[in-house]
């Protein structure tokens, strides 16, 4: 996607409606409003952009999103043969539908309570209003007939309220966090809304069989629909619930990313040279720790570094030759928890460095900003050890991103077992978040791997990440969606909801 241009315009009775549409809270690129007045294009944060955006580039489809800024009178655009679709928020709208409902309630409560969620009416009301408009922009964007994918979980109602528009369109949906055990769900006050508003989706695609699992009891008790029971496989055996006539099927699908692309990338001799003049930069330490996360309060980037002080102070990791860079792109930045989060991280960030940096050479590099995709790679191909240390996740791009870039065998992958991508990725230092002797432990094991275990470990990560990639998670999502009449498991009925799992 081309960034950093003005937007080009489009006559809005020129744009033909496509035959398959992606509708997400986030086009995948921003508007940016520079101080002159003009405007640009920026790419959008985190992975779910980071995934479909190759998909719908081949696909030649629409995108259905909101531009990232308030009220965007934006016409609909053609970029790379994609017609991008900007749906406008207002200010109060972005503060209750977008901060509110979906960051402050629905996060929290989808991540374990990590922080405490907050459920208030006008967000909710803001998140219904706002649901309605995503669906009749979509029933706009979409040709009669056509596919539809409706992404994650600020946009849970669409699936309802599009097929009550449009009942010719064959309609997708997929969580991109986790979807909560049972007893968590239970608080929402508008589950019952929630789960209905998912179930008018033809299929519903989870990272995990567990969080396919938890639905399918919940359409039982909280819906009184009929569903198979049992468990649901990875991209095969979908679970499914009986609407009235309709049959919708519930399934596992894990996200990846265009792992043969990065491998190539990050071959190249201009990544290879800026990641040797990376290592120099930082004084040629022995090893180099790498975090790269949206600055979220889920990525457990406080505890990776209350690990390292730990090491530190006990002798375990050597200060003087051993250097940490965190990057850390802003995220939700007027949500409470995040602002609060931020102070925290940087508080630690400073004692390391006080308690343990000379003059000219800092502990722990920390960077507060987007930094562009190539520098990005570079930091991935210089990396000793990369920490993903999330306390829940749904799948956690980045630690395939890492494995991807790792062509020469080198590095070490610690990896929380909370994530979605720790099903995957078995020969990783797999920690629990929560044990810090454990996240220690398994970083120390990482920094002292000898090259053999790195090497043994790294091509079986690789062989994962490059044979799973976005391309075969999206083909799966699809071919599912489109295979209609399939002979499902036998149903149970409400009555019989039985326990979750
Ligand atoms: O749009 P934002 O509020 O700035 O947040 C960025 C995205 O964050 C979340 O990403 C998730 O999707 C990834 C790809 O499936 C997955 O690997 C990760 O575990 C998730 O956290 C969010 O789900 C997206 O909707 C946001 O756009
Ligand atoms: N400083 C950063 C941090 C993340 N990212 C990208 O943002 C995406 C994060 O995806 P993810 O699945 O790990 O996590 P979320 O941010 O989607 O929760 C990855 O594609 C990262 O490479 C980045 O470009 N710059």
């Amino acid at each position: 996607m081309t960034t950093g241009e003005a937007p080009p315009r489009q006559d809005p009775d020129t744009f033909t409606a496509s035959d398959f549409v992606v509708v997400a809270n986030r086009l995948p690129v921003d508007l940016e409003r520079l101080p002159d007045g003009t405007t640009r294009w920026k790419r959008s944060p985190g992975g779910l952009v980071t995934a479909l955006e190759p998909i719908l580039r081949s696909n030649r489809g629409a995108w259905v999103g909101w531009a990232g800024v308030a009220d965007a009178d934006v016409d609909p655009i053609v970029e790379d043969d994609i017609v991008l679709h900007p749906v406008p928020l207002s200010a109060d709208e972005i503060a209750d539908y977008y901060e509110g409902f979906s960051n402050a309630t629905l996060w929290p409560l989808y991540h374990d309570v990590i922080v405490r969620p907050e459920y208030r009416r006008e967000w909710w009301n803001s998140y219904v209003e706002v649901n309605r408009r995503f669906a009749e922009a979509t029933a706009k964007a979409s040709a009669p007939g056509a596919t539809v994918w409706i992404q994650d979980y600020q946009l849970q109602l669409v699936p309802k309220m599009l097929r009550m528009l449009r009942p010719d369109l064959t309609i997708g949906f997929f969580l991109h966090i986790p979807f909560p055990p049972v007893e968590l769900f239970m608080q929402m006050p508008w589950r019952t809304e929630i789960v209905e508003g998912l179930l008018g989706a033809d299929l519903i695609g989870f990272h995990l069989a567990g969080g396919a699992t938890n639905f399918l009891y919940l359409a039982r008790r909280l819906a009184g629909h009929q569903t198979s029971r049992g468990t649901v496989g990875v991209r095969s055996k979908l679970g499914v619930v009986q609407v009235g006539f309709r049959t919708v099927r519930v399934g596992a699908f894990p996200i990846s990313i265009a792992s043969g692309a990065l491998d190539e990338q990050s071959r190249s001799r201009s990544i290879r040279a800026r990641a040797r003049a990376i290592r120099k930069e930082l004084g040629n330490p022995a090893k180099i720790l790498l975090g790269v996360d949206r600055l979220d309060y889920t990525k457990g980037i406080d505890l990776r570094l209350d690990a390292l002080r730990e090491l530190i102070a006990e002798g375990r990791v050597d200060p003087t030759d051993t250097v940490m860079v965190q990057l850390a792109t802003p995220s939700r930045e007027r949500v409470e928890s995040y602002v609060q989060m931020r102070g925290e991280i940087e508080m630690v960030v400073s004692r390391i460095n006080g308690e343990y940096a000379e003059v000219g050479r800092p502990v722990v590099h920390y960077i507060h900003r987007p930094v562009p995709r190539d520098e990005l790679i570079a930091f991935f191909v210089a990396a000793d050890a990369m920490l993903v240390t999330p306390l829940r996740d749904g799948m956690n791009l980045v630690a395939k991103e890492y494995v991807a870039c790792r062509s020469d065998l080198g590095g070490a992958l610690v990896l929380s077992e909370f994530t979605g991508a720790a099903e995957e990725l078995k020969q990783a230092y797999q920690c629990n978040p929560h044990d810090l002797e454990d996240v220690k432990d398994k970083l120390e094991a990482a920094l002292t791997q000898t090259r053999e275990e790195g090497r043994k470990r790294m091509r079986a990560l690789r062989r994962q990440v490059l044979t799973h990639d976005v391309d075969r998670w999206a083909r799966a999502f699809l071919d599912a969606l489109a295979h209609e009449g399939a002979a499902g498991p036998a149903l149970v009925a409400p009555a019989e909801t039985g326990e979750p799992n």
